[in-house]
């Protein structure tokens, strides 16, 4: 003390410091038996313990922390706390504890800037433990956290924030899930386990030598929820969005480009796939084989037709081909109206994964809509049986349905809603039968004719 406070009167506080600092360091690394690691922040390239370790600890703040720092930005949808300077936290993992402490201090060399790190001290003896096995665990877990954590983006080419990228991006805000889904619950389940089984089986997939890729192929009327599902896979995935607009692609390189400059762990989405371009399922009568090889284009730019540039093959060279082998984790939809307009080379068995039909509206959706919406939880109000003998006769979407059920917060007049819209189809549809069989049996007008050609 006497020698710190002599050494303090004679010598500049600039010049004593480090060499203080530097010599009780080597005083306390020699005799000590903890050890620190030192885990830096790195300024240009971050370092991935570092922020690893600042997601991961920010989940072990205890009762012991006395300040703290709370931040939230625009786009973040909660507070976010984290330590402040010289905070301590203990951590206990696998029957021992080990000490954070966060420092943040001017850098020396550009007093502007703050150089953080994380000190992490244990006993000498643990270091194999820590090294081995205790950092891996704080690594994974602050991957894992971060993943909860992530907003789920949707990311479009004519997105206005997108910075001269190719694609620009919002955060999705469709709440869709499964539990709010009405498909009927083997569907549901056939969905979610396929889901389930392709995110787990990255090495059943390395294994095979098969690109870790999944095709869906939506398909059903406008209305059955083609598009919710892609929200909810997402959702639940943590998958971001890519909304591709082919009309936007002016070729095949174009298109190339596009998709390369996507992520892993996302959903590439291309709705509409017949109508997107008109041409996607008239092919070039250019001797192209069933494989889409060369045929099929679609010659369109901003609405005009222009020449045959982004093919079919080109589309399907991305769905099995260089697309699939440049990425992880990675899932295409497509989505169409009219399955039976598509050009059997996107249907051939192994292209799309799996074909989902979306339909009319089941009891069984009927029953999650009116949950949903009403909080209707049983079957028991009067009118709950007639509307599903009448959902079992008419073709009524889950749209429709959803449009009468938001009209009323009152189920009495909701459901009555729901019924008027039933019955009026109901009998819509008997009188087009009618008018059919009449007309099989020539009794038709020949306006009627028309209409029905
Ligand atoms: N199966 C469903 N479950 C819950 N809500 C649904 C379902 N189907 C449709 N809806 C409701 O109807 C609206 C329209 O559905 P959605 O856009 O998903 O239909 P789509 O099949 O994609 O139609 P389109 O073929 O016209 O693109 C949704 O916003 C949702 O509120
Ligand atoms: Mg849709």
């Amino acid at each position: 003390m006497l020698i710190r406070s002599v050494a303090h009167s004679l010598i500049p506080h600039e010049v004593l410091r480090p060499v203080l600092s530097f010599a009780s360091r080597f005083l306390s690394s020699r005799f000590s038996n903890t050890l620190t690691l030192v885990v830096e922040e790195n300024g240009f390239i971050r370092d991935e313990l570092y922020d690893a370790a600042e997601i991961y600890l920010r989940t072990k703040i205890g009762p012991a922390v006395g300040r703290l720092r709370i931040r939230k930005t625009h786009k973040q949808k909660e507070f976010t706390l984290s330590l402040l300077n010289d905070e301590e936290i203990v951590d206990r993992y696998d029957g021992f504890d080990v000490r954070w402490k966060y420092i943040c201090v001017r850098s020396s060399n550009c007093p502007t800037r703050e150089e953080k790190s994380f000190q992490l001290t244990f006993p000498k003896k643990l270091k194999e433990r820590v090294i081995g096995s205790y950092l891996p665990y704080v690594l994974a877990r602050g991957e894992e956290i971060r993943e909860e954590k992530r907003a789920v983006r949707i990311y479009s080419t004519d997105c206005p924030d997108k910075q001269g990228a190719y694609w620009g991006s919002v955060i999705l805000q469709h709440p869709a899930s499964f539990d709010t889904l009405a498909l009927d619950s083997d569907l549901k389940r056939m969905i979610i386990g396929d889901l389930e089984k392709f995110v787990e089986r990255k090495e059943f997939y390395k294994k095979v030598g098969r690109a870790w890729k999944r095709g869906y192929l939506l398909y059903g009327p406008p209305g059955t929820g083609k598009s919710t599902l892609i929200a909810a896979m997402a959702n639940y995935l943590k998958f971001d969005i890519y909304d591709l607009e082919l009309s936007s692609v002016y070729s095949n390189s174009d298109l190339k480009r596009v998709l390369l400059s996507t992520s892993n762990r996302s959903i590439l989405v291309i709705e509409d796939i017949d109508c997107s371009s008109s041409k996607v399922h008239v092919r070039q009568d250019d001797g192209g084989d069933d494989d889409g090889g060369g045929g099929g284009y679609i010659g369109y730019y901003q609405g005009q037709e222009l020449e045959p540039r982004l093919t079919l093959s080109g589309i399907l060279n991305f769905i099995d081909g260089l697309w699939s082998s440049c990425g992880d984790e990675r899932i295409i939809v497509f989505t169409t109206n009219h399955k039976e307009r598509l050009d059997p080379a996107l249907l051939r068995p192994g292209r799309m994964d799996v074909h989902i039909n979306l339909s009319y509206c089941t009891p069984e959706a009927f029953a999650i809509l009116a949950s949903n919406y009403l909080n209707v939880d049983d079957g028991s109000h009067r009118l709950y049986g007639e509307i599903e003998e009448l959902i079992r006769s008419v073709d009524v979407t889950p749209a429709e349905v959803t449009e009468e059920l938001i009209k009323n917060e009152d189920v009495d007049l909701a459901f009555e809603g729901v019924i008027d819209l039933l019955r009026k189809r109901k009998t819509g549809a008997v009188v087009e039968e009618e008018e059919s069989v009449q007309r099989l049996n020539g009794e038709s007008s020949f306006d009627n004719k028309d209409v029905v050609n």
